[in-house]
This record gives structure tokens, sequence and C-alpha cells, in this order.
């Protein structure tokens, strides 16, 4: 760890959206549990005690969603368009002390924790657009003294649990869709990152969006949260990211209410380059891509396929520029690439895979199976030789991790790449147009990025097929996941 305190308030314009208590009912509370220590791991060192809130509290927080509910359905779309767009712009105007406050608690360089708050905000801005464009249907009826019509509404509390690896772009990607629809929302943070979340709920209030309407409920235990949301009755709707294990979970739980459910689940990204794609395009789209957040994305690629007439030229241009890029401290030190990894486990996890790859006859051209750094930190590997045995072809390393493996055929790639429970991203680079046509179809995933490996977006609909999820989030489709749809059949 880096021998170095973070002064987090000292680093602020605006220290007050350095808030530790819970969001609840338009209300600033303390835990009935005490408090949760937040921790920066670029240091280890404590930078918040945050509000613990009891299975109890947070039921308190669902009373309180669901009284503000109704009344905020009645609001005309323009006029929660005009409070949101409001979050929208508070949020950009201050990026900067949000940005650092993701930094101290989740480590992702300050450059790109502010990236995050531009995408995260990216959503308020198109959900207020959204919110006034919510239309139903009059349906030719079957009779003729028969008139149809299919109404839009808002399916009422909805309730989030979301991961650490983007504290507030997956809250404001549920949150935003929820709000513009007329739903309240109680957001549950990652214990290891509550504090970007917190930040949205002061943020909210300056916005102007009424009390109980958005409410947020930090605590350090995930599981009755979980339950709470699953088995109290005033919840119509549950939202998740994070992995497909929990996924699990909640699904069984909320079955017992047959609960509408969106799932933002794990992935296993591949990334296949075949001989006619740009080698220098397809290097920079796996950099963007492997390596973004650290690898700690599911739609990072985990695996990257290249076909054999360019492995070599692939694997030393790839080495070449991940040599380049810089791990360090994201709060303290400018040009920064890649921040820490969460937590030891996450580290652990990568040296598992490493180790595991060299076992069965991978080659590590880069970087170490073990730590270089003291705490967190963790150097970008590569290894080449990688095959279909190996643990990154079934699970997800969530980390600077990039195994290469080679194929000739494109009928044999596509079949590997398809080899997973997982469905969410994909991404291959090639220009030949028949085979970017047959790829794109074949590929068995939510999302296939062509001679791209960014296709994070505000504007397209983000989800899995698989094991990765249901739903999607994002795009005017996003905005369905919190809506009944409702028939009414007149008599005239
Ligand atoms: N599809 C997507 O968009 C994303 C998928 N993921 C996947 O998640 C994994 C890594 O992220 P990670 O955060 O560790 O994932 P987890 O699924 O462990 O945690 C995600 C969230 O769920 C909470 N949680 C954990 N267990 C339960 C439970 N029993 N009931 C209710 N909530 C629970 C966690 O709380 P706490 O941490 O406080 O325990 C956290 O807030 C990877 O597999 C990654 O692919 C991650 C992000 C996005
Ligand atoms: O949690 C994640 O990994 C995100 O869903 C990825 S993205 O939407 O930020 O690309």
């Amino acid at each position: 760890m880096l021998d170095q305190t973070t002064n987090l308030p000292g680093l602020l314009k605006d220290p007050s959206l350095l808030e530790s208590r819970a969001y609840v009912g338009g209300q600033w509370i303390d835990g009935d549990d005490g408090t949760f220590e937040v921790t920066n791991p670029a240091r280890g060192d404590v930078i918040a005690n945050v509000a613990d809130l009891s299975r109890a509290q947070v039921g308190k927080a669902i009373d309180a969603a669901y009284a503000a509910q109704k009344d905020w359905a009645r609001w005309t779309g323009k006029e929660r368009a005009n409070v949101l767009r409001k979050w929208f712009d508070l949020m950009m105007e201050n990026q900067e002390d949000l940005g650092k406050i993701m930094t101290a608690e989740q480590g992702k360089p300050l450059a790109e924790a502010k990236g995050e708050i531009a995408y995260g905000a990216s959503f308020v801005e198109f959900f207020a657009e959204e919110a006034k464009r919510v239309l139903g249907e009059q349906i030719p009826g079957h009779g003729r003294d028969k008139r149809i019509l299919v109404m839009k509404q808002p399916i009422g509390v909805a309730a989030s649990i979301t991961p650490w690896n983007f504290p507030n772009a997956m809250i404001t990607r549920k949150a935003a869709p929820a709000l513009a629809a007329g739903c309240s929302f109680v957001a549950r943070p990652a214990a290891e990152t509550p504090l970007s979340a917190i930040a949205l709920g002061v943020l909210a209030e300056r916005a102007g969006i009424p009390a109980g309407v958005f409410n947020v409920v930090p605590s350090s235990s995930s599981s009755e949260v979980g339950k709470e949301f699953c088995e109290n009755e005033k919840v119509r709707k549950l939202t998740f990211t994070g992995s497909t294990e929990v996924g699990r979970i909640l699904l069984r739980q909320a079955a017992d209410q047959v609960m509408k459910c969106s799932m933002e689940l794990g992935g296993n990204a591949p990334f296949i380059v075949f001989d006619d794609a740009d080698i220098d395009a397809a290097v920079e789209g796996a950099i963007a891509c492997k390596f973004r957040n650290n690898g700690q994305t599911c739609v990072c690629a985990n695996r990257l396929y290249v076909q054999s007439g360019v492995y070599d030229e692939f694997a030393q241009k790839l080495k070449a520029a991940v040599e380049k890029l810089k791990v360090g401290d994201g709060l303290s030190e400018d040009g920064v690439d890649l921040g820490p990894l969460i937590t030891r486990d996450a580290i652990d996890k990568v040296q598992e895979h490493i180790r595991d790859a060299t076992s069965k006859g991978a080659t590590l051209i880069l970087g170490s199976d073990k730590d270089d750094a003291d705490g967190n930190f963790f150097h970008p590997a590569i290894v080449t030789g990688a095959t279909q045995e190996m643990a990154f072809a079934k699970e997800e390393t969530f980390g600077p991790l990039a195994p290469l493996f080679k194929f000739d055929d494109v009928d044999d790639v596509i079949a590997m790449a398809n080899d997973t429970i997982f469905g969410l991203a994909s991404y291959f680079y090639a220009k030949d147009l028949s085979r970017v046509w047959k790829v794109a179809e074949e590929l068995e995933y939510g999302i296939v990025g062509v001679n791209t490996g960014l296709i994070s977006t505000e504007v397209a609909p983000f989800g899995g097929v698989k094991q990765s999820g249901l739903g999607r989030e994002g795009s005017h489709h996003g905005i369905e996941e919190y809506m009944e749809m409702k028939y009414v059949c007149l008599t005239v």
C-alpha cells in the first residue's frame, strides 16, 4: 500500500458532497447498525465511516418511496424531465469533485472517474428527454362497439443493487429511466463504494427531486437488503448489476413475488482479430476493451482470439502498447492509466488465472504472477498459447490479464467464442463485409462491437443473453423496464 493518507474533504471544491449518512424520505439519517468503513484501495486508509442501515431502516426507505411514488407519477413527463435535467446539470457542474470521490473509494484514475461521471450523467440527460415520450396506443377494436387503448404506466417502487466497479453509472443507468417513468427508487450501493451513490442523493435533493422519490440505503450486509427488496410487497421492480452467481440468488428470492427483474450479470467477452483486420486499430481497441477500469468491467475482453496469419504481429504490438500503460495512484499521479484493483481477492484471481494457464502450457510474455508492488496494485500481464482448457476460457478474470488464443478457421473461432454460459459483450476486427455479417449474426451475445473495443453508450440497449442477464438498459428500450402495459377495452 502507498504510505499516504487521503484527505478527501481537502481535495473537494464542495466538501458537502462527501456525505456519509443515508438519504431516506428526503432526510439524512444515521444507521441503526452503526457505521462501516470505506477505504481507499490505493492506500488502504479509511476515507469514511458510512451509515450502516438495518433491514428495518431499508423497509422504512421502501415505505417512503411507496408514499412518494403516486404523486410523482402524477407530475407531467415534462415536469419530471425538468428536475432530471437539473440533476444532470448538477452532476456535470460537480464532475471534478464526484470524480475525486470515486477515485478515492474505487481506485480508478481521476480522468477515468470523471469520464464515468459524464457517462453516468448521460443516462440522466437521455431519460429526462424520454420522460416526455412515453406513448400509449389506440388499436382498432375487435367489435364495432369496442375501442382498445394501451396505456403505459410506471410499475411503482423500484429497488437497485449495484456493484463497486461503476459506482455512479450503474445507479443512474437504472434510476434515470425509473424516475423518468414515474417510479420511485431505493438504491443500495456496494459496500466498497457507497460515497458516489450518496453524492447522487445530495444532488438529487438539490435538483428538486421530491423527498422519497430517490433514496440511498448504504449497508454492510448486502444479503439482508436483498431479502428486504425481494420480500417487501411494496417493491414492484428489482434491478441488479453484478455477478451471475448473485443474480441467481436474487432471481430465486424475487420469484416468490413474481417480481419484475432486470439483471445485468457476468460476462466472458471474446475479442477476435481476423487476418484482414487493421492490426494497429485492433491493438488500440484491445487496450481500450481489456484494460478499461483495470479490466474490472463485465464487458472487458476476457479472451483474445487472433487468426494465425497475424498472431505474432498482434502479440508483439499489443505487448509494446501494454508496456506503456502507467500503473499508479489515480489521485496523486498524473497520466496514470491503471489504478489498484478493488481488493486483494481481485489480485488473487488474476494470479490464479495466470498460474492455471502457465501450468497448462501458456507462456507469460509480459507481467508476472507475483505482486510487483505492495497492496492492490498489479501490473498488466499477457499470455500466449492460451487454450479453451484454461480457467479464463470459462471464468471471468475481472483484472488486467490478456490471454491470446490462436485460430485458423472462422467457424472454429465462432464456436470457441460461443462456448460459454455467458453472452454479454463480444468484439471482432475484420474488413470483409460478408465475414462481418456472418460473425455478427452468429456470435451469441447481446452486444457485438465491430472494429471497436468500446460499446458503452446511453443511446444503445445494453444487456446480455444466456446467463449474462435479463432486460436492457439505456436507449429508448431502457424505460420499458420500469413501465407496465395496461390494455383498456372500452364498449361504446
Ligand atoms: N453485467 C454487468 O453490467 C456487470 C457484471 N458484474 C459482474 O460482477 C462480478 C464482480 O462484481 P462484484 O461486485 O464482485 O459482484 P457481486 O455480484 O459480488 O456484487 C454485486 C453487488 O451485489 C451485492 N450482493 C452480493 N451478494 C448479495 C446477496 N446475496 N444479496 C444481495 N446483494 C448481494 C454486492 O454487495 P457487497 O459488495 O456490499 O457485498 C454488490 O453490491 C463479476 O462477475 C462481473 O462480471 C459486475 C459489474 C457489472
Ligand atoms: O458494470 C459494468 O461492467 C458496466 O456494465 C460496463 S459499462 O456499461 O460501463 O460498459
